[in-house]
Formats: C-alpha cells, sequence, structure tokens
C-alpha cells in the first residue's frame, strides 16, 4: 500500500519534458512512482517495466503511464530509475541498456550495486541511491552518490525523484554506501522487530496478546514520533523516560549490560555491511 502524499512543492518534478523509466514497481519502486505522481510529475512522462505488475500499480495506466513500452514506444529516457532485485541485474539490466542514451540518467536504488557495474551494464551517467520503506508514507530517508559524468541537471532530476518520498543526504564517497544501507536502508526492520519483541515479551508478562501488540506498536509509533518532532537527544528522551531507582531504569541495566543492545546492534550493522559488500560480487 502505497500512501504518499505530497512532499514538498517539487516544481523540478513538475517540470520534467523527458520520459522517466521505472524499472521494478515493486514495494521501493512502487512507492517512488506514488510519490512522483503526488509530487506533480506529469503521469505521461512515466514508463514502467516489470513482468509483474501490481494491480495498483496497473491502474495507473488510466492515468497515462506507459506500461512495459518497447524503446520506441518509451520515446527519449531521461532518466531510468532500476528498482530491481541485485541479484537479476546482470540479466534484467542488460534488456534496460537499449533504453539508455548518453543523456540518460540512470538512478539505482539496488543494495550493494556499485556505480561501476551500473555503468557497465547499463550505461549511462550513474547515481546510485538508498532509500527505505518509509517511503510509501512519504518519510523515507535516501542517500546518494552521483557518478563523475552525472551534470548538474541530472543530479537535479534525481533529487527531485529522491526527494518526493523523503529527505535526502548526498555524499561524495561511494564507500559509505553499504554502511548506509545497513543503517538506514534495512533499519526500518529492526524497529519493526522491537515492536514485534516489545509485544512478545509483553505477553511473557502476562499481557493478554491483542492488548501487548496495541501497547508495542503504539509505544514504538508514539516514541518515533516524539524523537522526529523534539529538539531533544534520543538520548535525553530516553533520561526523560528513566526515574532514578525506577522501572525504567531496571529494564535499562539489562539492555544497557554487557552484552547489550550496543554489541548487538554493532554486530547486527556489521553483518548487514558485509552483506552489502557482497552483494557487489
Ligand atoms: N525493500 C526495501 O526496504 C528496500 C529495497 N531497496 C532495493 O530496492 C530494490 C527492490 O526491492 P523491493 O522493492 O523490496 O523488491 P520487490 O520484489 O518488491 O520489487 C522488485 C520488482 O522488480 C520486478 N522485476 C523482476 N524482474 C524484472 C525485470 N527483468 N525488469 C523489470 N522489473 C523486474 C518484480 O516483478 C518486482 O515488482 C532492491 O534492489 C533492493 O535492494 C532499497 C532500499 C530499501
Ligand atoms: O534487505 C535488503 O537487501 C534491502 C536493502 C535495504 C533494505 N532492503
Amino acid at each position: 500500500m502505497f500512501v504518499v502524499t505530497a512532499v514538498a512543492d517539487n516544481s523540478t518534478l513538475k517540470n520534467i519534458t523527458g520520459t522517466i523509466l521505472l524499472a521494478g514497481a515493486g514495494k521501493m519502486g512502487g512507492a517512488m512512482l506514488t510519490g512522483w505522481l503526488a509530487g506533480g510529475l506529469d503521469p505521461r512522462r512515466v514508463a514502467v517495466i516489470d513482468p509483474q505488475l501490481s494491480p495498483e500499480i496497473s491502474a495507473l495506466a488510466a492515468k497515462g503511464v506507459a506500461l512495459n513500452p518497447d524503446v520506441k514506444a518509451a520515446g527519449a529516457v531521461e532518466t531510468l530509475v532500476v528498482a530491481v532485485k541485485p541479484q537479476m541485474f546482470r540479466e534484467a539490466g542488460a534488456r534496460m541498456k537499449p533504453f539508455v542514451s548518453d543523456k540518460t540518467s540512470v538512478v539505482s536504488i539496488m543494495a550493494g550495486t556499485t556505480i561501476a557495474s551500473l555503468q557497465e551494464v547499463c550505461g549511462g551517467a550513474v547515481v546510485r541511491a538508498m532509500p527505505n520503506t518509509p517511503a510509501a508514507i512519504g518519510r523515507g530517508i535516501t542517500v546518494a552518490v552521483a557518478a563523475n559524468n552525472v551534470s548538474a541537471q541530472q543530479r537535479a532530476v534525481a533529487d527531485a525523484l529522491l526527494r518526493a518520498t523523503g529527505s535526502v543526504e548526498w555524499v561524495d564517497d561511494e564507500g559509505l554506501m553499504d554502511a548506509v544501507t545497513a543503517v538506514s536502508g534495512s533499519g526500518p526492520a529492526y524497529v519493526f522487530l522491537l515492536a514485534e519483541e516489545l509485544a512478545r515479551a509483553g505477553v511473557e508478562a502476562g499481557l493478554p496478546e491483542a492488548l501487548a501488540t496495541t501497547l508495542a506498536r503504539e509505544t514504538v509509533s508514539g516514541a518515533g514520533e516524539l524523537l522526529r518532532r523534539s529538539d531533544l537527544a534520543a538520548s535525553t528522551l530516553r533520561q526523560n523516560v528513566t526515574s532514578p531507582g525506577g522501572t525504567t531504569a531496571a529494564a535499562l541495566e539489562v539492555l544497557m549490560g554487557l552484552p547489550g543492545l550496543r554489541d548487538l546492534m554493532i554486530r547486527a550493522i556489521a553483518a548487514a555491511t558485509r552483506r552489502s559488500k557482497e552483494l557487489a560480487k
């Protein structure tokens, strides 16, 4: 389900005149496409390539989005956005190459896949980006890095496409992308796991399952919203919950003990970073 409403007035999106071709309209590609349309991109500027189109994406044909066009029907592709699984990129990318001219910019959101292999398989001026699933509600964060041959105009269009689903941070060092993927790309999963385990522990402590699930969901999302709206550091917000000698202190003694959450998180992020590097091979 994609429910992105316009994140900001995005005149760059509205002024796009070439074709934006999305390859792979699954969870992330679909969320991005919804964000572009909500941000004012003309649906007639958009084409989608996906062998298994969802009903939600297929329905966009009525608004003018081109579905699985051939190279001729797609027109001049200004930006190709690659949102297929990294494992299928070699095969899928070769089929995308005919859509790419030397004027096309190629924006990839694939985990692990390097600028060098995108240049080799697809050509074009490559932007490598890593969004995350809160993009589906316009609250994603994306980190992006551009190859040397990306023009200022191409970078502005890439920025507008990525910013349609949340905020964007640009970096110069592609080497950061594996750790970025581990922290913010995969990060929402760690937060959802926290909600799952908080509920499970509540049941262990004697709560009915439905109540425990509601309490965990509202606590994780409410604390997330407080973190977002507050100017205070996460550590200060944590201290504000913690009365000396009280219940929170008792729980934090466990979570912050050794080995505790810090050690677990360092190991988890290291594992995801390693996996991102492996996906490059
Ligand atoms: N799910 C997530 O949290 C995030 C995913 N990503 C990246 O986004 C990419 C897509 O991931 P998801 O959306 O989760 O996967 P998904 O499985 O939901 O979407 C992939 C889509 O690609 C389509 N597809 C398969 N073969 C194709 C081909 N030859 N040409 C065009 N489309 C084809 C599939 O039908 C599917 O709709 C991956 O590379 C992943 O690393 C990046 C950030 C976060
Ligand atoms: O798990 C993955 O490989 C993708 C990249 C970041 C989130 N999902």
